[in-house]
C-alpha cells in the first residue's frame, strides 16, 4: 500500500531524532496524516507478510476491542501481543473495548445541576451488577447512522482524561468520527502515537474492518479510512545504536533523499548496517530502521480481499471473517519497545 511508504518514507526522511520513555529511541514526526479508499480492496500492507499468526493477533485484538473487557483473560489465550502490559491476573489499563463499549456515567451524586446525562433507561446505558452505569458508544453509532445517517456526532472515544494520567500505558489510537457521504461511510482515526513498523500496520487492518463491519450493519458502502497520526515514529534502537542515529540522521537523511529507484533502498541499510554500532545482545530488532528499509525497497502488491458474514458486534468472531486474495513478501521481525 503506496500511502504506507509514503508514511515510512515521510518519518525517516523528514523526521527528528527523539529518545522518549521505553529507552528505545525513535526517528519521528509529527502530524502525519494519509486517507485509504476502502473500494479499492482491504489495505493489508503486502510489503510483508501479514497473514498467518500475524493476521490471528490483529483479529482476535479487534474481537478483544469489540468485547468490551477490561482484561485480557481471553485474548492472551490467542496471542501475546498485549501480555507485556497486563499484571498476571490479565489486568490491563489500557482496555479500549472497556472505553468504547462501557464508558463510565457519572453517578446521579456526581452530576452538577444544569448538566444532562442519560437516565439509567436511555438504550445506550447499561446498569452493571454493582449500579455503575456505563455507556456503549459504538452502538449509539451503529443506531445514529440508521436514524440520522447524517450527523455529525458519531464520535467514539477511547480517552479519558483523569485515567490517562495514571494509567500505564494510555491509549495511542484515541479517537474515531464517523462521517457519511453519499452512499459511502468515512472513518476518522486520530492516534496521538504511533509505532510506524509494528502497531500502525494493526491498527489500519482494524480500523479498516471496523468500517467495513459498521458500512454492512447499516446499509453503506465502506468509503475512505483517514488516518493522522501525532507522533509517528519509527523505533531505531537502544543504547549505542539509538544514538548513532543522533549524530548520523542526517547523513541517513541525505542518502534517502538521492534514491531514485525502489532497490537503491538496499544500498542505505548496507551502509548503515556498516556504519552503525551493531545491536545488543537482547535488543536484536529494536532497530526497525533496516526492516522498514526492506520494505521500502519492495513492489506494494495487489490488496487482498476481506469478507465479513452479516453478524452484529457483539457477535462478531475470527471464524465470520475471510480474508483472499492477499500475497506478500516475506515476513519481517520486528522487536517491541516496552
Ligand atoms: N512499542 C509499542 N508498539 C506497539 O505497536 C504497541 C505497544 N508498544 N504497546 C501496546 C500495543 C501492543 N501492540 C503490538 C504489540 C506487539 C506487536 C507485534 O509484535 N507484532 C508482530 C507479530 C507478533 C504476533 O502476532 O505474535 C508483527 O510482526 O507484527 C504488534 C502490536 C501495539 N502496541
Ligand atoms: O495500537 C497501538 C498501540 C500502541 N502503539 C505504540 C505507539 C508507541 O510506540 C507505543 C506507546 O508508547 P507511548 O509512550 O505511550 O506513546 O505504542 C501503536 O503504534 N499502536
Amino acid at each position: 500500500m503506496q500511502q504506507y511508504l509514503e508514511l515510512v518514507d515521510a518519518a525517516l526522511s523528514e523526521g527528528a531524532y527523539k529518545p522518549n520513555r521505553t529507552g528505545v529511541d525513535t526517528i519521528s514526526s509529527f502530524s502525519e496524516h494519509y486517507e485509504i479508499d476502502l473500494q479499492k480492496g482491504y489495505p493489508l500492507l503486502t510489503t510483508k507478510k501479514l497473514d498467518g499468526f500475524r493476521w490471528n493477533s490483529m483479529i482476535h485484538e479487534m474481537c478483544w476491542y469489540l468485547s468490551g473487557d477490561e482484561h485480557i483473560r481471553d485474548l492472551r489465550e490467542e496471542t501475546k501481543i498485549w501480555n507485556a502490559w497486563a499484571d498476571d491476573e490479565g489486568h490491563l489499563d489500557t482496555a479500549y473495548g472497556r472505553f468504547w463499549r462501557r464508558y463510565p456515567v457519572p453517578e446521579d451524586s456526581a452530576q452538577l445541576p444544569g448538566e444532562s446525562w442519560p437516565d439509567a433507561d436511555q438504550q445506550w446505558v447499561t446498569e452493571e451488577a454493582d449500579g455503575r452505569r456505563t455507556f456503549d458508544q459504538l452502538q449509539y453509532v451503529i443506531d445514529t447512522l440508521s436514524d440520522s445517517p447524517n450527523s455529525r456526532r458519531l464520535i467514539v472515544n477511547a480517552w479519558h482524561p483523569a485515567n490517562a494520567t495514571v494509567s500505564t500505558l494510555p491509549p495511542c489510537h484515541y479517537s474515531f468520527v464517523f462521517n457519511v457521504q453519499g452512499n459511502r461511510l468515512n472513518c476518522h482515526l486520530t492516534q496521538r502515537s504511533g509505532d510506524i513498523a509494528l502497531g500502525i500496520p494493526f491498527n489500519i487492518a482494524a480500523y479498516a474492518l471496523l468500517t467495513k463491519l459498521i458500512a454492512q450493519q447499516t446499509g453503506f458502502e465502506p468509503g475512505t479510512f483517514a488516518h493522522t497520526v501525532v507522533d509517528a515514529h519509527v523505533y531505531c534502537g537502544r543504547g549505542a545504536r539509538g544514538e548513532w542515529y543522533a549524530d548520523n540522521l542526517e547523513a541517513l537523511q541525505t542518502r534517502l533523499a538521492d534514491v531514485d529507484d525502489r532497490e537503491e533502498y538496499l544500498a542505505v541499510t548496507e551502509w548503515l548496517e556498516s556504519e552503525a554500532p551493531a545491536e545488543a545482545e537482547g535488543d536484536e530488532r529494536k532497530d526497525h530502521v533496516p526492516g522498514l528499509l526492506e520494505q521500502l525497497s519492495r513492489e506494494p502488491l495487489e490488496r487482498p480481499t476481506l469478507e465479513i458474514a452479516d453478524v452484529s458486534i457483539d457477535d462478531l468472531s475470527p471464524d465470520d471473517v475471510e480474508l483472499t486474495e492477499y500475497d506478500s513478501h516475506g515476513g519481517i521481525k520486528f522487536g517491541v519497545a516496552e
